[in-house]
């Protein structure tokens, strides 16, 4: 447990089921735990683990059937009153890109005043973020990616672009938290990106002012192998205490069992529903 590694006074730990993760949760998995310090990124644990439950956003934007807004809003209420701190309830897109999240205003009024959690929704553009504020989004979360393919077929336009396209939103968000996605271990064009490519995305949006990065494993192809080697990349140009990791299952179970990548380098874990990869593909243009 942490207490084997930390002062009890150093143990802060936010408890939650991982959804769509066979109701394991993370304390277990730590317990199991071994072969710490073999690599810098897992010298330390950390102090607390942060869940981000994503999957009313994650999970639902790939479905074939467009899930009706009542059953969104119970289900992050049922998500909030499991414990979890952050929900990423939906998203500010274009409706014909993600028409699954054409209900954002409304997902985003019936749940905006429930207690207890924090709601950073995603939004990929300024328009995005005037109006998901305007919905009563306390906070927002820009997505950009380290593969150029990548960049282009979810959002429309090059990494450079993208971070032109951000920076304005970080001006606008000045006051707000703003953590960031970038996809790192692998593009479905592309293949595999390297560690260099990524941090220095994740440095451009660390210098813009986003309070919070998160590396998503967007595809499911990291392994612990990977994921270590661009962590490291990362971590010499960005603080780790800024960094979060946005795992693929596979990926949270190998990396649980086998020790994992979180120690030492980040204190939030986005955990989404289960999705198909196949599904996902519908994204892409
Ligand atoms: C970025 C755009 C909008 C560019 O899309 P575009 O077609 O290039 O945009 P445009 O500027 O040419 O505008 C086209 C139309 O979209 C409208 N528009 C423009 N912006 C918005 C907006 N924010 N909300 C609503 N509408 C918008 C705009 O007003 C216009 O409307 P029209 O005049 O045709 O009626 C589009 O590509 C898009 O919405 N992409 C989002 C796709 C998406 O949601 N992908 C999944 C994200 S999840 C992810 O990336 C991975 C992550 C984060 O989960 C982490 C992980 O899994 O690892």
């Amino acid at each position: 447990m942490f207490g084997l590694h930390k002062s009890p006074r150093q143990m802060r730990y936010v408890k939650g089921t991982l959804a769509g993760f066979g109701g394991g949760n993370v304390e277990a998995s730590y317990l199991s735990s071994r072969n710490f310090s073999t690599h810098r990124v897992l010298k330390d644990i950390p102090e607390f683990v942060k869940i981000v439950e994503v999957g009313p956003r994650d999970g639902l934007q790939n479905k074939k059937h467009i899930v009706p807004t009542a059953v969104k809003v119970q289900l992050i209420q049922m998500l909030v009153s499991s414990g979890l701190p952050v929900v990423d309830p939906t998203s500010f897109v274009s409706p014909k890109w993600v028409p699954q999240l054409a209900d954002a205003k409304d997902v985003m009024a019936a749940i905006r005043n429930i207690g207890g959690a924090r709601f950073p929704t995603l939004i990929p553009n300024l328009k995005g973020f005037e109006t998901a504020v305007a919905a009563g989004a306390k906070e927002v979360a820009i997505f950009a990616s380290a593969s150029e393919s990548f960049s282009k077929s979810n959002i429309n336009c090059s990494i450079e672009d993208s971070l032109v396209r951000y920076s304005d939103v970080s001006i606008a968000a000045r006051k707000l938290s703003i953590p960031i996605y970038i996809v790192c271990c692998g593009c479905p064009v592309e293949g595999k990106i390297s560690p260099s490519q990524v941090a220095y995305v994740a440095k451009e949006l660390y210098d813009m002012g986003c309070s919070e990065i998160s590396l998503g494993d967007t595809i499911g192809v990291g392994t612990r192998g990977t994921v270590i080697r661009m962590l490291e990349a990362v971590i010499d140009v960005v603080p780790s205490d800024k960094l979060a990791v946005h795992f693929s299952r596979h990926l949270w179970a190998s990396s649980f069992k086998h020790t994992s990548v979180t120690p030492g380098t980040r204190r939030v874990l986005n955990t989404p529903l289960p999705t198909q990869w196949s599904e996902r593909t519908s994204l892409e243009r």
